[in-house]
């Protein structure tokens, strides 16, 4: 039998010809004599036609009972059928049932917190293939970007012995005798293969410890880092809104059909196709806020909420760069002009979604870097291999990270980033 994915048979070209489906029971119903099965693959739903005058009634009559999810194969005529779902149905020569299915748990109408924990069946409805096909396009493209213009994918070690981006959300993990730590992000590491490879990028998890539930952190999420030699912070921010730019560009190319499933304004998302993103720095973005009534002083971290405000004030993503040294990381470089402020810049999304990159030009003068590392309470004997990186042709260099669920959230329009993750992890939920 030649298996043909569904959403392939549903259209002109196959009515009237005999073809074999195979999937999942989506929705059935048996009327009279004949039995109305939707099966479900993952390119689509199609009825198919079960006539008791053609194959039986006791293949109809079982079919009155088939559970929800059972696994089927059919082969038929196609037909065009206003009343079907995508206009086309299967009038079955050949029906078998090939794994049955009792008491499906999903029945309509659960809460939220219900569907989580069966999340391993919940994630099997067409709304998450639509979902998962769109963060396949999201990460090829952003791999297809780097590889395109001459950046070589490399694979950072996830167990680490220290932090990058702050102690407190580190996840210490037992390493034979020794504590390591799941890697927070891939950047120290892709400082080294700067001086091997020039222009360096991995995808590769990256771990959060956050005690805070927001609908935008991740406990564990996937992370998109360039790193490059001799890039300052605008040559980096210049890869940065290309690289958003080709991720949204592709999205609408190849997944304008899974978009329509989250009733997107696709209008909106191709504000993002035009660079370059504005850019504001860190005193403007204080300004707008105060002028809109946020109660927010210069020093202060900018959060999900003073985001939001921003966010308003553009159709398109925008940078957000020149960040006071204190709210800042270690291996942030300072503003030569400014020293109270760093060469880092932040990548906002717009209606609402805010950062979805984070990064920067790195210090790379040794004295510099160990002031900062002790300034911020780091013990430098743990950062030894990472200083050395600045005593043996130490060069300029930058680089960010995209978060993956980030973008895909903004991309769809999502209300909770924990939508974009088959198994979300965060710190109420390690099940399933
Ligand atoms: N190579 C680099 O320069 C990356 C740098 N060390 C870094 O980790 N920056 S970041 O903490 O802002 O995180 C980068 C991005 O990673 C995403 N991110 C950061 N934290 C999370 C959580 N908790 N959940 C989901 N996504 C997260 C978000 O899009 C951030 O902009
Ligand atoms: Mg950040």
């Amino acid at each position: 039998m030649d298996f043909k994915p569904i959403a392939s048979v549903m259209n002109r070209e196959y009515v009237g010809r005999e073809v074999c489906i195979r999937g999942w029971v989506y929705r059935r119903s048996v009327v009279g004599g004949k039995a109305f099965v939707r099966v479900r693959d993952s390119s689509g739903v199609m009825q198919v036609v079960v006539d008791s005058s053609r194959l039986g009634d006791e293949l109809v009559d079982s079919l009155k009972n088939i559970g929800l999810e059972a696994s089927v194969m059919a082969c038929g005529e196609v037909r065009e059928e206003s009343k079907a779902p995508g206009g086309f149905e299967l009038h079955a020569s050949f029906f078998k049932i090939i794994g049955d299915s009792r008491d499906f748990p999903i029945k309509g109408g659960e809460g939220d917190e219900y569907l989580l924990n069966v999340r391993h069946l919940w994630i099997r409805s067409p709304r998450y293939a639509a979902l998962f096909k769109i963060k396949h396009t999201v990460i090829n493209a952003g791999r297809e970007y780097f590889s395109r213009n001459g950046w070589w994918e490399v694979t950072p070690p996830i167990l680490t012995a220290s932090a990058c981006e702050g102690g407190a959300t580190l996840f210490p993990v037992q390493y034979f005798d020794q504590t390591a730590f799941l890697s927070q992000s891939a950047q120290l590491y892709l400082e080294v293969l700067i001086y091997t490879l020039e222009k360096v990028y991995s995808l590769t998890p990256s771990f959060r410890a956050e005690k805070s539930r927001t609908r935008r952190h991740l406990a564990e999420y996937w992370h998109l880092e360039p790193e490059a030699a001799w890039y300052d912070m605008n040559d980096m921010m210049k890869v940065a809104e290309e690289l958003v730019a080709y991720i949204v560009s592709k999205v609408l190319e190849d997944r304008r059909r899974e978009l329509e499933e989250f009733g997107r304004d696709v209008k909106k998302l191709k504000k993002a196709l035009e660079t370059p993103y504005p850019r504001i720095r860190y005193d403007e973005a204080i300004e707008i806020l105060q002028k809109k009534g946020v109660n927010v002083k210069w020093g202060d971290d900018l959060g999900a909420d003073e985001e939001r405000v921003l966010t308003m004030e553009f159709e398109s993503p925008f940078f957000l760069t020149h960040f006071p040294r204190h709210i800042k990381s270690f291996y942030m470089k300072l503003d030569p002009s400014n020293p109270e402020v760093v060469l880092g810049f932040d990548l906002l999304a717009p209606e609402g979604y805010g950062e979805i990159i984070g990064g920067g030009q790195r210090e790379d003068d040794y004295k510099l870097l160990l002031e900062r590392l002790i300034e911020q309470g780091y013990n430098p004997d743990d950062y030894k291999w990472y200083l050395d990186l600045r005593k043996y042709g130490s060069v300029p260099h930058s680089g960010f990270g995209l978060g993956i669920e980030r973008i895909v959230m903004w991309i769809t329009g999502l209300e909770h980033i924990r939508e974009t993750m088959p198994f979300p992890r965060y710190r109420e939920r390690i099940y399933p």
